[in-house]
């Protein structure tokens, strides 16, 4: 499998304790990946480095066939080179319709002076549907997205940022404050999406990885602690120590 994104050596050091520590590891084009590991084990810090909020003190990211290091790009040069992120808390816009958040997102993906002219068109309407599909919205899309439920916000989201054409996709804890039947829904959303890009999730609750049936990087005090399919990164050993054995 091609990498798509190559972490390679990376460490950062906030206040003299090393919050990543020598971290390599890379994800394929089209890849489903989880990321668990305990408190404090770098797992948001690493999301922070991959999206230009956090600059390491050592290592190199690089993305994409050309190698693009993203490193010395901006935020906003990350999100356009293809890197969305998903944060915990959905943030829509609850006064707005489903169709408009949908469309807002699609705009903002535009130059700017394309934003200037712009009007909808058929297509605009085309894409917005295929979207609201796509997360499993398409009935909703006449609704305020304030009335949503908190799955539905969050695939709202999913949406928004697949309005952005990314080929990578970071979801942090995807699962939080669901119902069954919606955490069932975002593992199938989850895994469709990662047929034609790459979806890295990170996650506590085992139960929702364990469905997500793909590979897994267990980071632990900054790097790479263990990696595998599921069965296998839980029963070693290290894993079970720091991680599982404390529920
Ligand atoms: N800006 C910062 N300044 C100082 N320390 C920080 C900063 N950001 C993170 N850390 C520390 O770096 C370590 C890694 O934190 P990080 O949030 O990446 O862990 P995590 O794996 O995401 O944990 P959790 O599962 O609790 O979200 C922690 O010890 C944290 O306190």
């Amino acid at each position: 499998m091609t990498a798509l994104l190559e972490v390679s050596g990376v460490s950062v050091t906030f206040d003299g304790f090393r919050a990543i520590n020598n971290l390599s590891f890379s994800i394929g084009a089209q890849e489903l990946r989880a990321i668990i590991g305990p408190n404090g084990a770098g797992k948001t810090t690493f999301m922070d480095i991959v999206t230009g909020k956090t600059r390491p003190d050592a290592g190199t990211v690089t993305f994409g066939e050309r190698s693009i290091s993203l490193l010395s790009l901006s935020e906003a040069e990350i999100a356009r080179v293809g890197v969305g992120r998903k944060f915990q808390r959905p943030t829509v816009f609850e006064d707005q319709t489903v169709a408009e958040n949908l469309t807002m997102a699609l705009k903002a993906h535009r130059a700017p002076w394309r934003v200037l002219f712009w009007n909808e068109g058929p297509n605009d309407r085309a894409k917005v549907e295929e979207l609201a599909q796509e997360v499993g919205l398409a009935e909703h899309l006449p609704r305020k997205a304030g009335e949503l439920s908190h799955g539905q916000k969050q695939w709202l989201e999913i949406g928004m940022l697949l309005a952005q054409g990314p080929r990578l996709l970071l979801v942090d804890e995807p699962a939080a404050g669901m119902t069954l039947a919606e955490r069932e829904h975002t593992t199938a959303l989850l895994v469709e999406m990662a047929k034609t890009r790459a979806v890295v999730v990170v996650e506590h609750d085992m139960e929702f990885v364990r469905r997500l049936n793909c590979k897994v990087t267990v980071l632990h005090e900054g790097a790479v602690l263990a990696e595998g399919s599921l069965e296998h990164v839980t029963k070693n050993q290290q894993v079970i120590e720091v991680y599982l054995g404390r529920g």
